[in-house]
């Protein structure tokens, strides 16, 4: 009888008052209509080089032709997959004070939240604990939240911020939730608010306080004996004995809240907070973040073993503490709630100076693309902001496949304390480097093995099992994290997703051969185009150089300025530009940020997915790799002074920014090369669009001349790159010439 009431009850208010309501956006018919002109467009491209190529009378025309050809294919490819974002673009809203009318609070389902940090000295302990605490701090039931923090750095320094920690949220907790306190990081609350309200003051100069022990133990690399209070804490660090390295050492799991035994100063209970640093030992793999995140999946379902599971990053701080509830609004809804593996927030990030120079915000990936899946099947999962069901991670909506320990179901409930001597025997053994052995966890189970982008290939793994997943995209950013601020920080990382991506590509699950199966063309195609993002570098390294060097030989490669098919060309590339800009823009994107996007992209195109290609084909012969190399999240003042001004940072000599100056040297010197051509009285028509290119390479190597030529800062171009560059742009030249 209640049972019926509740149903009716639940039907009713879904019409009336809806939880969510999803749209596509008005530019889907623009959309649509583009695509075809825009495909017949290619193919005529395409039908004109094979024309081209079938008549060519000389070696040197059939081999450009061949050249463009394939570059032209591959860029063919590469917009074909973009369709698949923008035939669907949808966008959702939520109405959470609606929650209340379906679910009470007290059946909101249980939240484990999973943050990972992986070295103390690239991801400053002080930073993983403000992520921490905002997120305890959620508008939430504290009695239904669990924060897990896996430390793969194994560090000493990271428990003692996270002891420090869990006294200072019994007062930060109640202090947000009395105050109504929206910026719920500490450390940003401080920043922006003044605190002459309640006992904003006193808290301030408690955090001021533990920040202080915390950064001052990390600068010395040790803990010292005044901030060891009582003996239990003294126990823990004994754990780090001899012997104990970040790459060898047994389990350590602390329980440093638990809400059933503490309550806040206000007398609330509190969220849980357990510390966890999985076993390491050289001789088994530890497979990185995924691995990380599959041991928290089962300590976890040791422990409190709740429905849903949120994966944060350690510097993605919750920025809204509304974000469980909305996120509820699509849980709550029976009628999606059966096959729904995730609902993916975006990630946004804090910090970026006003015109992205490094378009770190990757709006594209982030935020522009989602949307365009979430009219399909869903976005992927971009590791971080992400609430899955925790039934997700075993088998398929409708094929379970459960693991044998029947305490790591997702259907098991916990009903002994966490600190109770089984349940915390069972945590060590779980989180053990040998557990994994001979099982499914990591191939079938939890999170994907064998790409260094294990989100994505996770992902995409649930989307072929059948699972749907879900893009929210509220106007206040859910999360914001940081963003590397030099050039060399974001191409590294750009290169490790590339390496990451070709995993997937060369296994079993490419997402055209594989996935389009599983999850439909479109789909294949959206997961293609991340996937294939490294290809990229084969038609912008073409562009970036034959054109040019053809130009400084007199050769012309393009149709005549007054032909029709310069039109085509003409057509072509303003077309992909200028639809990618307005999406950009209509993504709340200024034009500037777009132009420094799209520089971006070429940037990557010559060094990042260039070099991931090559670092993944080398790795697959067996020749050492790097594996994840964590991206740093310390500031330096004058390289972030620096990057506040919008100035290119590249400081250290690395081999990706060799292609980027010899781009810029080859673009110059056939701009010279075509001036002087003028000069010279030479009909240039023939020549006009190599002459364009190369002035667009210029604009866009604007910043190499700057820190090749005029900068004395630490921050610019090092001398022996530009000379190594300037080396290969002669042979180049003088090579074209030769020949
Ligand atoms: O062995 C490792 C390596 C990394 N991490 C953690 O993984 C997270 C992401 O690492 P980061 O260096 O910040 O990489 P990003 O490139 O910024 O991260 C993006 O790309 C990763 C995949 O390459 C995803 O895992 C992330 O969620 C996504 O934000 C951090 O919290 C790390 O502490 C581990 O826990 N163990
Ligand atoms: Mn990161």
């Amino acid at each position: 009888m209640r049972k019926n009431k509740t149903l009716t009850m639940s039907t009713t208010t879904t019409a009336a008052s809806p939880l969510h309501t999803t749209h596509l956006l008005r530019r889907t018919t623009f959309n649509r209509t583009f695509t075809l002109l825009y495909t017949t467009a290619i193919f005529t491209l395409l039908h004109h080089h094979l024309l081209t190529l079938h008549y060519s009378t000389t070696v040197t025309s059939a081999a450009t032709t061949t050249t463009f050809l394939i570059a032209d294919l591959i860029l063919a490819f590469m917009w074909t997959t973009t369709t698949a974002f923008r035939l669907y673009p949808t966008s959702r809203k939520v109405f959470p004070e609606n929650l209340e009318k379906v679910l009470e609070e007290k059946d909101f389902p249980a939240i484990d939240i999973f943050i990972c940090t992986a070295d103390p000295y690239k991801e400053p302990p002080m930073n993983v604990v403000n992520t921490a605490l905002s997120l305890m701090g959620y508008d939430y039931p504290p009695e239904k939240i669990s924060v897990y923090v896996s430390d793969d750095g194994g560090s000493e320094l990271t428990l003692f911020a996270f002891m420090e920690a869990a006294k200072f949220a019994k007062i930060w907790v109640p202090f947000c939730r009395d105050n109504n306190i929206v910026d719920r990081c500490p450390e940003v609350f401080f920043r922006l608010n003044d605190v002459a309200f309640s006992d904003g003051a006193k808290i301030k100069a408690m955090y001021e306080d533990m920040k202080l022990k915390v950064e001052n133990a990390v600068e010395r690399g040790q803990i010292s004996a005044e901030y060891i209070t009582n003996e239990d804490e003294r126990k823990t660090f004994d754990k780090w004995s001899q012997g104990f390295t970040r790459h060898d050492h047994p389990t350590v799991i602390q329980v440093l809240l638990e809400n059933e035994q503490e309550n806040d100063i206000k007398g609330h209970p509190m969220p849980n907070l357990i510390y966890v640093s999985r076993e390491k030992n050289k001789a088994s793999p530890h497979h990185f973040k995924a691995g990380a995140l599959n041991a928290l999946l089962r300590v976890s379902a040791v422990m409190t073993n709740a429905p849903i599971v949120l994966t944060q990053d350690c510097d993605m701080y919750s920025n809204d503490p509304k974000t469980p509830k909305r996120m509820l609004c699509f849980y709550a809804d029976q009628s999606i709630r059966y096959d729904l593996g995730y609902v993916q927030f975006p990630q946004r990030f804090h910090g970026i100076n006003g015109a992205d120079i490094y378009g770190s915000e990757y709006k594209r990936l982030y935020v522009i693309n989602p949307g365009g899946m979430d009219g399909l099947r869903g976005p992927c999962y971009v590791g971080s902001g992400c609430f899955f069901v925790r039934r997700v991670f075993f088998g398929g909506p409708s094929s379970p496949e459960f693991p044998k320990v029947s305490q790591l179901r997702p259907d098991h409930v916990v009903e002994k304390p966490i600190r109770s001597g089984k349940v915390l025997a069972l945590a060590h053994e779980v989180a053990g480097s040998n557990y994994e052995n001979g099982s499914v966890w990591g191939s079938k189970m939890g999170f994907r093995y064998g790409s260094l982008s294990e989100d994505f290939f996770t992902g995409l793994h649930q989307h072929c099992r059948g699972w749907r997943s879900l893009f929210f995209h509220p106007r206040r950013p859910a999360f914001l994290g940081d963003l590397p601020i030099s050039l060399y920080d974001a191409l590294n990382q750009n290169r490790r997703w590339c390496i990451g991506l070709l995993e997937v590509v060369f296994s079993k699950y490419n997402p055209l051969t594989f996935g389009s199966r599983f999850m439909g063309p479109l789909m294949g195609l959206a997961y293609a185009h991340n996937a294939f993002w490294p290809i990229w570098s084969i038609p912008i390294i073409i562009y970036s150089f034959v054109p040019q060097l053809a130009l400084l030989n007199r050769l012309s490669v393009f149709p005549e300025v007054t032909s029709i098919w310069f039109l085509l060309y003409v057509f072509l590339f303003l077309g992909a530009n200028i639809q990618d800009c307005l999406d950009f823009m209509l993504a709340h994107g200024t034009f500037q940020q777009w132009w420094n996007d799209q520089r971006m992209w070429l940037i990557r195109g010559l060094s990042s997915y260039f070099f991931g290609f090559v670092e993944f084909s080398i790795k697959r012969l067996g020749i050492a790799s790097k594996g994840f190399h964590v991206t740093s999240k310390v500031v330096d003042g004058e390289q972030s002074k620096r990057y506040d001004n919008g100035v290119f940072e590249f400081g250290v000599p690395s081999l990706m920014f060799i292609p980027l100056a010899t781009v810029a040297i080859v673009n110059a010197a056939a701009i010279a090369s075509g001036i002087v051509q003028i000069l010279m009285g030479r009909n240039m028509g023939g020549l006009f669009g190599q002459m364009g290119l190369a002035c667009f390479g210029a604009v866009n190597s604007w910043p190499i001349y700057e820190a090749m030529v005029w900068r004395s800062d630490k921050g610019k171009m090092p001398r022996v790159i530009t000379v190594i560059s300037t080396f290969v742009a002669l042979f180049l030249c003088t090579l074209v010439l030769v020949v």
